[in-house]
């Protein structure tokens, strides 16, 4: 139980909303959920088609879910493991924290600064229209770059720390793009779970 209220800071940009939490987790925790992660998730690295060309993904990914649903991007198709303890508790402290009950987790591990994830929106069908995302990371911190569409001056960056939360809500993810952009600087492991509701 943590006795601390947790700072919330609120982003309201046109067409999104973002809130971003960074100590949703203590760290003494976060580390304790990294190690975990690590070591005990069936870490994959897919290829996806992007423009008629396959790639290898740059970063691992695995899928969980409490139900049995695929969830398909860029020509890939992944089908989901069963939620394990260490997932459905987090899964439930945001589930509090969102008001929002969430059926499925992406996970990504950020091997060092050459993994990345490019400009995209989680807008695919399964998602539904306006999604909620919930976005916990632990391990090294990484620059989130979200930009709209069409504005062309609305362009942000937030660093996702380590045992922190993010929630974008709202009309985000039609009229935004966002990634984790590689960087040169040398640094360690990421691995970041984004919650969805896939019915
Ligand atoms: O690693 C992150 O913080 C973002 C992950 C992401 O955008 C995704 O998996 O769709
Ligand atoms: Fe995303």
């Amino acid at each position: 139980m943590n006795l601390f209220p947790k700072e919330k800071t609120i982003f309201k940009r046109p067409n999104a909303e973002l809130i971003y939490i960074e100590n949703f987790y203590e760290t003494g925790i976060a580390s304790q959920y990294f190690n975990h992660f690590k070591q005990n998730i069936n870490w994959q690295q897919d290829h996806i088609t992007v423009f008629g060309k396959t790639y290898k993904q740059p970063r691992l990914t695995a899928l969980y879910a409490t139900n049995d649903k695929p969830y398909s991007y860029s020509g890939l198709t992944m089908q989901p493991l069963y939620f394990t303890k260490e997932l459905l508790q987090i899964k439930s402290d945001v589930e509090q924290e969102v008001m929002h009950q969430f059926t499925t987790v992406l996970l990504n591990l950020y091997r060092n600064g050459n993994d990345s994830n490019g400009w995209h929106a989680d807008n695919e069908k399964e998602l539904g229209k306006h999604p909620i995302i919930a976005s916990v990371s632990f391990g090294e911190t990484r620059s989130f770059h979200f930009k709209h569409r069409h504005i062309t001056e609305e362009r942000h960056k937030i660093n996702l720390k380590h045992g922190s939360l993010l929630i974008m809500k709202g009309e985000m993810q039609e009229y935004w793009l966002h990634q984790i952009p590689k960087t040169k600087k040398v640094i360690g492991e990421r691995i970041n779970l984004t919650f969805r509701t896939i019915l």
